[in-house]
């Protein structure tokens, strides 16, 4: 039987009829959904009531959108807890722009067998604010789907915010990132906003990954006696037994871009559609650069913060439609996104922590299907897998091979390297020493600030073919709070002076494939996580230009 952990015990759609509003089950029925997968099976069956508050935790890849969707929109269809048309009835808050506009499409096709569909509304950054407000304020929405930004920015309109005084379902999808550190300030501020708790809205909070401390500060959405169902055993790793995973470990960061290209030469073979997550989005950008150069028989796509919204949500479907391709990706779709068919997913240097790692995992496997899932590091980053021991990550059975044959491929990596601007090697090592100075993880790589410089210089003569370390402004390296640490080449300041403001002199500057805009190269800049301020978890998010 085909789905997502669906076995022929699980629940059948039907023994919910006069239960469940027939036009959802309908529509369940069009979508080829005849089971309930564990969670499914459990939020409907467990849950006190269908308004009551809860925390959710199950498997990536397990169905839970229509875990939360289901009793939410059942509520909403019953009339008693209907808002006055025109007025938002469910609020659903997640943490990046593809993920709500993946949510909005099933719940259209949720309430797509009804005479006349319920509004669904998408309120995200990136996206041409005016045009979507007026269609939000001139229509009837009664499901609004948004991140945490662009929400904020709504609510702080009075009529805006009137369209949502009526809220029954507040939805926190990936409810633990939500709730750490770069959101908490944004969902506390949207609190604020909506109505107060003691009017009765239901809080419904899911994830794959919930550490210890969310439940310190879950209350903040739901009612202390919520409901809590997890599909995973307390001492089960939370991610799949369908996911093999193995680490390979490479000697040198110089190595890296050789490592991968063997690594993708000996994985290609079985794969068909892949995803490579890097550590930042300049990263991100460089190793799609540098791939899309031949090396690989597949078609190559890129996702990332620095490319505009327009172009990340046809990456989006293009690679959800493909059949065959690999995607170059950072965290903007590390959560929730649910391309069909990964046979694949590889994380090329440290993920921010070990449910960053659980969830990129994720992509993979998905509704019933097999994948798997390999982590490229260096010695120095292998302290990743004694500190997340719960973890089923195994060496690769041909790392021998793998590594052996990454010298072969060094002569396609650096004609590839030769054929990229400066300025994206520069992007990338400035990246690079960002995302590691604003961490916690220096430490954990035994390091210090010279030592890092030292890494990432490696990383750009070795592994970039760059003569040089590339040229970096001392603004931005004090931004860093890097000042005075040796190593550094420093940009000449007239150079940067006869600069654009908006970036550098040469040309192709602040220009994509395909000559899209790229953001400024302070760190911070544009860095596309919704309005993540101060960073995750490490205080990672924004320094360096582009975490995700
Ligand atoms: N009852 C079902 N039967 C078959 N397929 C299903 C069923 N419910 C959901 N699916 C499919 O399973 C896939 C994964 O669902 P979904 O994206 O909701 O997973 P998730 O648990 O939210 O994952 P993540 O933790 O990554 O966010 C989707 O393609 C979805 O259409």
């Amino acid at each position: 039987m085909e789905g997502p952990e669906i076995n022929d015990d699980s629940q059948l759609y039907s023994t919910m009829a006069g239960k469940l509003d027939a036009r959802l089950l309908k529509a369940l029925d069009v979508m080829g959904f005849t089971h309930m997968t564990p969670v499914q099976q459990r939020v409907l069956n467990e849950l006190p009531t269908w308004r009551s508050d809860c925390l959710v935790q199950a498997k990536t890849g397990t169905g839970k959108t229509l875990a939360f969707l289901l009793p939410a929109l059942h509520c909403l269809l019953q009339g008693e807890y209907a808002p006055p048309k025109g007025k938002v009835g469910i609020l659903i808050i997640t943490p990046t722009r593809e993920l709500a506009q993946q949510i909005a499409k099933a719940c259209d096709q949720l309430t797509s067998q009804l005479p006349t569909p319920l509004e669904c509304h998408v309120a995200v950054g990136g996206t041409a604010r005016a045009s979507a407000h007026s269609r939000f304020m001139k229509g009837a929405p009664s499901i609004l789907v948004a991140t945490p930004g662009r929400l904020c920015d709504y609510l702080s309109e009075t009529p805006t915010a009137k369209k949502l005084s009526n809220i029954q379902t507040l939805v926190l999808d990936e409810a633990d990132t939500m709730l750490e550190s770069g959101f908490i300030a944004d969902v506390k501020r949207i609190l604020q906003l909506i109505p107060q708790k003691s009017t009765g809205w239901q809080g419904m909070c899911f994830s794959a990954t919930v550490p210890p401390k969310v439940k310190d500060v879950v209350n903040i959405v739901l009612r202390r006696d919520y409901t809590s169902i997890s599909t995973i055993d307390q001492n089960e790793a939370p991610t799949h037994e369908r996911v093999p995973q193995y680490h390979v470990i490479i000697p040198s960061v110089g190595d890296t871009f050789n490592a991968l290209a063997s690594l993708l030469k000996h994985e290609i073979k079985n794969c068909k559609k892949i995803i490579v997550f890097g550590v930042t989005a300049h990263m991100v950008a460089l190793l799609a650069g540098v791939f899309c150069k031949g090396m690989i028989h597949l078609k190559v796509f890129e996702i990332h913060s620095r490319l505009n919204q327009g172009a990340r949500t046809r990456t989006t479907n293009q690679f959800k439609e493909a059949e065959a391709g690999i995607l170059f990706a950072s965290d903007v779709i590390g959560r929730g996104m649910d391309f069909p068919n990964v046979d694949l997913v590889i994380q090329v240097g440290l993920p921010s922590n070990g449910e960053q790692y659980v969830h990129r995992v994720g992509r993979t496997a998905r509704a019933g299907a097999d994948g798997r899932a390999i982590i490229l590091l260096t010695e120095g980053e292998s302290f990743f897998m004694r500190n997340n021991r719960h973890l089923p990550i195994k060496p690769h059975p041909d790392t021998a091979e793998i590594l052996a044959g990454a010298p072969a491929c060094s002569k396609a990596v650096m004609q590839a390297m030769y054929t990229i601007e400066e300025e994206s090697k520069q992007r990338a090592y400035s990246s690079f020493i960002g995302f590691f100075a604003g961490s916690g993880l220096l430490k954990q790589l035994r390091l210090d600030k010279a030592g890092l410089v030292q890494l990432a210089n490696e990383m750009a003569v070795k592994g970039m073919g760059c003569p040089e370390p590339p040229p970096m402004d001392k603004k931005v390296i004090g931004k860093m709070g890097l000042k005075g640490v040796p190593g550094f080449t420093y940009a000449d300041p007239n150079e940067l002076a006869r600069a654009p403001r908006n970036g550098g002199s040469s040309r192709g500057r602040n220009q994509s494939r395909g000559g899209k805009p790229r953001d400024a190269l302070s760190p911070g800049a544009g860095s596309g996580v919704e309005k993540r301020r101060g960073g995750g978890r490490g205080g990672r998010g924004g320094r360096g230009g582009g975490r995700r």
